[in-house]
């Protein structure tokens, strides 16, 4: 079963622009995806698609395997896809940060214990045990986004939808929610993050997409990102750390090396 399969999906939005264009893609389960291209090349209109915010208006869109993503299986898609949005506000309405990670769990109509001990472990995982009390509203970005991310963790979804996680976090919290999205993969989460940041996604994914004009320019391993031609295509850059180092015997082999190099660097980050 694959965690996401997309037929021939098209979406146009209101005013005319095509932001979708015969896409299809198949994404296997349990892997780390990162969902790369340029501005306005249609990642955030093709996550939408993901967890029923958007629904085809041609094509098919399937996650993991249970059911079509359309108007009758909205609800149980949210449960099994949850999503992050690249504008944490969006997604924050409750007027404590707790009310609002208990919001998810609550509609799935679950006792009030398992309520609460979802939320306490989805905030613990997102490390806003301290910020409970508080509105939402009052908290900086990077914070709300720990909600968002926390409110999402506590409807336990088997796939996480991350549009761009990592802006507007700050380098500690950053290489904290990379050891998060770590842990979350080996409980058997399938996880698939937009990102312009191509080390991030050269170091971290084993599946990666490229889209160029709401199309699939190519798909594969993360070795995909050293191919200069293809970059250019997508307006993008090849990864710093492909070629960090060339010539010398620290230089990356291979995006697993290149993992650890970046996991060094965010650890020194971590400390200073
Ligand atoms: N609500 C909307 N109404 C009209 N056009 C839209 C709307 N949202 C997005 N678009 C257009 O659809 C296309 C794809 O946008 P989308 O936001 O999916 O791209 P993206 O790859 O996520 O971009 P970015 O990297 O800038 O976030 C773009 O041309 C964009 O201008």
């Amino acid at each position: 079963m694959k965690a996401v399969e997309i037929r021939n999906l098209n979406y146009s939005y209101s005013d005319g622009t095509k932001a979708l264009n015969n896409l299809s893609l198949s994404i296997p389960r349990y892997r780390r995806v990162a969902l790369l291209g340029a501005n306005g090349s249609g990642k955030t209109t093709l996550l939408q698609h993901l967890n029923g915010l958007l629904l085809p208006q041609d094509g098919s869109v399937t996650v993991m395997g249970y059911y079509p993503v359309d108007k009758k299986h909205v609800l149980k898609i949210r449960q099994l896809a949850g999503m992050l949005f690249d504008t944490p506000e969006d997604q924050l309405f409750s007027t404590t940060v707790a009310e609002d990670v208990a919001f998810g769990p609550r509609n799935l109509e679950l006792d009030e214990q398992t309520v609460n001990s979802r939320v306490r472990r989805a905030m613990e995982l997102a490390g806003i045990t301290d910020l409970a009390d508080k509105p939402p509203y009052n908290l900086s970005l990077g914070q709300k986004k720990r909600v968002a991310i926390a409110g999402v963790l506590a409807m336990e979804p088997e796939l996480l939808i991350f549009d761009e996680p990592f802006s507007g976090l700050d380098p500690r919290f950053a290489a904290q929610l990379m050891d998060l999205l770590e842990k979350l993969f080996h409980q058997k989460c399938t996880i698939i993050i937009t990102t312009h940041d191509v080390d991030m996604a050269y170091a971290w994914a084993d599946h990666v997409i490229i889209l160029s004009k709401g199309q699939v320019l190519a798909e594969g391993t993360a070795e995909l990102l050293q191919d200069k031609d293809l970059m250019t295509e997508a307006s993008l850059n090849v990864p710093m750390l492909a070629t960090a180092f060339s010539g010398t015997d620290m230089a990356p082999r291979t995006p697993a090396e290149a993992n650890q190099l970046l996991r060094f660097a965010q650890r020194k980050t971590k400390v200073l």
